[in-house]
């Protein structure tokens, strides 16, 4: 599809551009819905691998929110170049990209230990396994063409890529950006090896995925605050979308639904709906960047009666490492733009 067809009317410079990565469907979706509730005059811009499902999710937000300024954008974030054609054609739609929520993620073919859960279930545990899900789950993991890790790609290296293609128009003087990174309390320091940060090697590419986003945060705040570009990270909790169908069927999901709710009486991270799950991204969008804390994550909770909040806890990371992380993601840039300019693969 041209990219004429599917661009909106260029934002004025008066509207705060948003821009969401996934935002065709889950989190990403109910984020766009409840950000444009909170503000109508925003530009929307939605990032999407899919046209279909990101036509048929921009339809569904301009029947509940009619006028509202919506455009899509075509990024496949496991593909380099895609994420810089996407980057190329940001830079010439917006001046300025306000906010930029990193969303879309994946976890391949997870397999969920039944006897691991039991064990669990039964011992001390038991609330950490149904916060995080640590032990419950392994993961596949495959290349992709351009010979990285699929999920290494997707949930950390493809939305660096984009960050670092976008900075012309990302925090310029006296005008803040503020990244979000939806990460995930299954994010553990354990899951990710500086050595093989890809995790070509273990089975919980996603736990490992999340943790590298963990620290690229605190990477990208020590280098870019003094540019006005701000990244925080949240949590959505648990909730039941694409990605967790994967695990289970939705119909299984349907049916232990009372168990959860009942969970949720002393679990608050089982936010269950897209809704919930976005409390803490919603409330990003209303902070100043400026005064929050780089070094904590902002969870999105729910409460045994349905309430939701935002609650915030220290991430479990350490400056050098993220440090010594953030230079390994420039060396892999260069390698890979290196790659591209001896192949001439500019597509
Ligand atoms: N569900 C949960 O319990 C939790 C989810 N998260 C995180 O929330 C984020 C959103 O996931 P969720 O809403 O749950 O799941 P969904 O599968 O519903 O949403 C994922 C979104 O990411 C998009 N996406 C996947 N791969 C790519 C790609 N290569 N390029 C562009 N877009 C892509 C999907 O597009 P398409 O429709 O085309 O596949 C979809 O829009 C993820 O980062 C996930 O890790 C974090 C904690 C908990
Ligand atoms: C009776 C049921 C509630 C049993 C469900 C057991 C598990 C399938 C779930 C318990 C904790 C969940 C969890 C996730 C997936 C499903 C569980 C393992 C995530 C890993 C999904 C993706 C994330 O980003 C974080 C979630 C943490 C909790």
């Amino acid at each position: 599809m041209a990219a004429e067809e599917v661009a909106g009317p260029r934002a004025t410079d008066a509207r705060r551009v948003v821009l969401v990565t996934g935002a065709n469907s889950g989190i990403g979706l109910a984020l766009c819905e409840r950000i444009l509730s909170e503000d109508n005059q925003i530009h929307l811009c939605m990032a999407c691998r899919n046209m279909q499902k990101a036509e048929a999710a921009k339809s569904e937000l301009q029947l509940s929110h009619p006028g509202a300024d919506i455009s899509l954008l075509k990024i496949d974030v496991g593909n380099i170049n895609s994420v810089i054609q996407a980057a190329q054609e940001i830079r010439q739609r917006y001046q300025h990209v306000d906010y930029l929520y990193l969303n879309a993620g994946i976890m391949l073919n997870p397999h969920f230990s039944l006897k691991a859960f039991l064990s669990s279930l039964l011992s001390r545990k038991v609330f950490t396994m149904f916060q995080t899900g640590e032990g419950l789950l392994t993961q596949e993991d495959w290349l992709t063409d351009d010979g990285l890790q699929q999920v290494f790609m997707t949930n950390v290296f493809g939305h660096f890529l984009l960050i670092r293609n976008l900075e012309p128009v990302l925090g310029q003087a006296g005008c803040t950006s503020q990244v979000v990174w939806t990460s995930s309390s299954n994010a553990r320091k354990s899951a990710f090896n500086l050595t093989d940060y890809q995790h070509s090697q273990g089975q919980e590419s996603y736990s490992s995925s999340k943790y590298a986003t963990d620290l690229l945060n605190v990477g990208l705040n020590k280098h870019y605050n003094s540019k006005g570009l701000f990244s925080s990270v949240v949590c959505p909790g648990l909730v039941l979308t694409n990605l967790t169908y994967g695990i289970f069927p939705p119909v299984l999901w349907t049916l232990i639904t009372p168990i959860m709710w009942l969970i949720r009486v002393f679990m608050n991270s089982f936010t269950l709906s897209p809704y919930n799950g976005t409390e803490a991204l919603v409330w990003l969008f209303t902070q100043k960047p400026e005064s929050l804390d780089p070094m904590v994550k902002y969870l999105s909770c729910t409460s045994g009666f349905g309430n939701n909040y935002v609650t915030s806890c220290k991430m479990d990371v350490d400056v050098e490492t993220a440090e010594i992380f953030y230079q390994e993601l420039l060396k892999l840039e260069g390698k890979m733009k290196e790659k591209s300019d001896v192949t001439g693969d500019h597509s």
